[in-house]
């Protein structure tokens, strides 16, 4: 039977801290620390993720602001919105909420954001740092994945990882990080041959597939640690992982629920990127 470990029960450990850290600030008349998040549309999911952000930030006492725009926004307005938050001394976080609206290109208002305030860390500078392993700001959801595996008290050096999923968004940034941490990792996806067996060689295994329930038991080694990222909606509408949790849990030696796993720490991590952001911007 797997230890369970529950990313909201973590977060909830890394907030009070960061409440803590807020107060310190607060308490010494210090200006706060502040994330800009950008909504284009009003695609229901990405609303929701939006709002959390929103919360997770009042209730550390972060300060936020959400900028609304219309589905209809053009490329130009939108990197205007952008240039305005890079020049705020206010602001020392921004974000894009993705995906944007079909039309709108990411890539190009992801280069917009600056560096130093990219606190979802896709801007090419930022990629770059994390692969000359340079301090940067790193992808939240990659940084949530090891944050759990540290927490499992699973040590990446010298193991055994296997990353299902390549994209840009976890599972390079992922892999990248376990590589860092001295891991031998292997990428998988969709023409990787003899899937499961590549998949039950790993010490470690991060499901980043967006495929419901399809790593099953014949994917994990005896005592693995399994860290599923997905978020997929079943016929029902219910939110499902990657992993199918009734089938791999009695065999992997740690894993990560969903929901209740890895999505809240996507956020928590926001957090402490912004307050990263913020100390530098203050010369800490
Ligand atoms: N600009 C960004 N866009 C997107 C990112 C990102 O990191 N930056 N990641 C995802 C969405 N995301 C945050 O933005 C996110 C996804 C899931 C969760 C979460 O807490 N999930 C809960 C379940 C919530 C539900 O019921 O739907 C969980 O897993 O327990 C938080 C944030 C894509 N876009």
């Amino acid at each position: 039977m797997a230890q369970v470990i529950y990313g909201s029960e973590v977060s909830k450990d890394i907030r009070a801290q960061l409440s803590e850290q807020m107060e310190a600030l607060r308490g010494a008349g210090a200006r706060m620390p502040k994330l800009a998040v950008i909504l284009v549309g009003n695609n229901p999911a990405s609303l929701s993720y939006v709002t959390g952000k929103e919360k997770a930030c009042a209730q550390v006492g972060m300060e936020s602001e959400l900028i609304r725009l219309p589905e209809a926004t053009t490329q130009d307005e939108l990197m205007a919105v952008v240039r305005r938050l890079n020049e705020d001394p206010a602001v020392d976080g921004i974000l894009c909420q993705l995906p944007l609206p079909r039309g709108l290109d990411s890539a190009q208002v992801i280069r917009e954001i600056r560096p130093d305030k990219d606190v979802d860390g896709f801007h090419p500078i930022n990629v770059g740092k994390l692969y000359l392993k340079e301090d940067g700001f790193v992808p939240c959801t990659p940084l949530g994945c090891m944050e759990l595996l540290h927490r499992m008290g699973v040590n990446p050096s010298g193991k055994r990882a296997v990353v299902l999923g390549r994209s840009n968004l976890v599972g390079a940034p992922v892999a990248r990080l376990l590589l860092n941490e001295n891991a031998t990792v292997t990428i998988c996806h969709s023409k990787t041959e003899n899937l499961p067996q590549v998949c039950a060689e790993a010490d470690i295994l991060i499901a980043a597939v967006g495929r419901a329930k399809m790593v099953t038991a014949e994917y994990v080694k005896e005592g693995a640690a399994v860290i599923d990222v997905g978020i997929n909606r079943n016929e029902q509408g219910k939110l499902v992982g990657d992993v199918d949790f009734a089938s791999v849990e009695p065999k992997a030696g740690f894993i990560t629920p969903v929901p209740k796993g890895v999505g809240p720490m996507t956020i928590t991590m926001l957090l402490k990127n912004t307050l990263k952001a913020y100390r530098q911007h203050e010369g800490e």
